[in-house]
């Protein structure tokens, strides 16, 4: 049973042009860790999508007339409510994603540090002026925000993927409809609750809930929509990418990853270990920037492989509500299924299984924190995100044979390396081909950096300064008959 502070919180129902909405039709969403049922949300379709878009384009003028200062100022309102609320959208996000309660709360204060960024630099929109070749001209450039923008976001993040997209929108002046997954939709409608007491107008903020394909192409073809920002898998993203071609809109793809995660032979091994549990083992692997493969210097590997086998022996598998759990259930019975198949292939083309390996005794989709070794570049977990908790180990020699194999991949989001030699540590992070480099740390996510991809991982950046540029569109002013 899930029991909140503020039941209030707990929304079954859309926010749509101002006005929350039920439907007839509505999506079941059950907890990972039990298959208990929370709640059934509507199950919108395009003409519900339409009315959210026609509120944002109706909202929107007097949205962007507002001052960055008074945008700022409702953006800290909603900042403050997330995090005076912070328990209760921890127990909803645990609830319906699975994730441990310690994690929960940390992404629901990362989501609301996406709010506190935004609400900045919504004042440092700045412009400029060009010293013009004519006499009598003056030249002045504008950054205006591009409109009403769509975005669509996953289940593993619920909050901070949505925070990372309505932050920087609202604060540029933009009004957005947000389609969460329907797997942890509750967590969305939340944010959308705390967003109407903070201040955010009718019309401004709608968040959706229902049939990803036909909310998904409405949005996406919609011409009132200029912009859209899409986190999830590759292959959505490449779907969404053709659908807004239609109508020529900006796109922010935050897509699949594969990360290489390296250990030279002259890391510090303890650290290399801690930053291989935080970056393979959070959210039980089911992050964008996990390490999907772990390459060992052959001089260290040995140590390193035993020293990780018996930290995760220490992992506390379980439901996320209960305490000192570590490690939680996957999001549903497909992605244990990929897990396995990844194990599979892998032993079945000669890898051993050192530590887990198999479908925890809890039953249901939670598995045990998995170590593999002998693992090759011919195996599918080389190849193909697992987002789950196996951590596959590749032995290697060389530097630079393993910074091939480490950008021998169409991904390039996340990676990491442990090394101590200032000459390979600039020599390795200059070399991988990925949007982010974490050097002798597993956690490089935060609200103050430019957070993307390269490659088939996606276009443009998250959070940091760059952010907001997503949500700006130029303007060049030529004033003439100047005497
Ligand atoms: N790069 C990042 O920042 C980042 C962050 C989190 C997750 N991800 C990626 O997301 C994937 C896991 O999340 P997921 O399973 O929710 O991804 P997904 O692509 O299956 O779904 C993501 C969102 O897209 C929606 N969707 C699905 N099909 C659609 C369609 N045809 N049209 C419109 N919308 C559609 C889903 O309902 C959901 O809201 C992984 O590949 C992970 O790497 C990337
Ligand atoms: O799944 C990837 C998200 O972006 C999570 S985080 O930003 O790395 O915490």
């Amino acid at each position: 049973m899930l029991t909140l502070d503020d039941p209030s919180l707990l929304r079954a129902q859309c926010l749509v042009a101002g006005e929350w909405i039920s439907a007839e039709r509505t999506i079941a969403v059950t907890n990972p860790a039990t298959d208990a049922l929370i709640a059934h949300v509507p199950r919108l379709d395009a003409a519900a999508t339409r009315r959210a878009i026609e509120a944002a384009e109706a909202a929107w003028p007097q949205w962007r007339r507002r001052t960055a200062h008074e945008r700022s100022a409702i953006l800290a309102r909603w900042h403050a409510l997330i995090l005076q609320n912070q328990e209760d959208l921890a127990r909803i996000m645990t609830a319906e994603q699975g994730k441990p309660l310690a994690e929960a709360r940390g992404e629901i204060a990362y989501a609301a540090s996406f709010i506190q960024w935004f609400a900045e630099e919504a004042k440092r929109v700045y412009g400029e002026t060009i010293p013009s070749p004519v006499a009598s001209q003056r030249i002045v450039v504008v950054r205006e925000p591009v409109g009403v923008c769509a975005a669509i976001t996953p289940w593993n993040f619920p909050a901070a993927m949505i925070t990372r997209k309505a932050g920087p929108a609202l604060a540029a002046g933009c009004t957005m409809v947000v389609k969460p997954a329907s797997q942890t939709p509750l967590t969305a409608l939340a944010l959308a609750v705390l967003a109407e007491r903070a201040g955010v107008p009718a019309g401004v903020l709608s968040v959706l809930t229902g049939s990803a394909g036909d909310i998904g192409t409405e949005l996406a073809t919609n011409p009132v929509v200029r912009k859209l920002s899409f986190t999830g898998s590759t292959e959505v993203g490449r779907l969404l990418m053709q659908q807004t071609a239609s109508t020529v809109k900006k796109v922010s793809m935050e897509l699949g990853g594969n990360a290489p995660f390296i250990v030279f032979d002259d890391a510090d091994l303890d650290a290399a270990v801690e930053g291989a549990l935080v970056s393979k083992f959070r959210n039980a692997g089911q992050t964008c920037v996990c390490a999907n493969r772990l390459y060992v210097h052959e001089g260290v590997h040995d140590v390193f492989a035993q020293k990780l086998a018996e930290a995760l022996r220490a992992l506390k598998v379980g439901p996320g509500d209960q305490e000192g759990v570590r490690i939680g259930p996957l999001i549903d019975e497909a992605a244990v299924r990929k897990v396995q198949e990844h194990l599979a292939d892998a032993v079945a083309k000669g890898a051993q299984v050192l530590s887990g390996g198999r479908r925890h005794p809890l039953g249901g989709s939670f598995f045990e924190p998995t170590v593999l070794t002998g693992v090759t570049q011919a195996m599918t977990v080389a190849r193909e995100e697992t987002f789950g908790p196996l951590a596959p180990l590749f032995r290697f020699s060389d530097e630079a044979e393993v910074v091939r194999m480490a950008n021998d991949t169409e991904f390039g989001l996340a990676s990491y390396f442990y090394a101590r030699d200032l000459g390979r540590v600039w020599r390795v992070a200059e070399q991988l081909e990925y949007g982010m480099v974490g050097v002798n740390t597993g956690l490089i996510s935060n609200e103050v950096a430019p957070f993307g991809g390269v490659k088939q991982s996606g276009l443009g950046r998250e959070g940091s300064r760059h952010g907001i540029e997503d949500y700006l569109v130029i303007k060049y002013i030529n004033m003439a008959g100047i005497a």
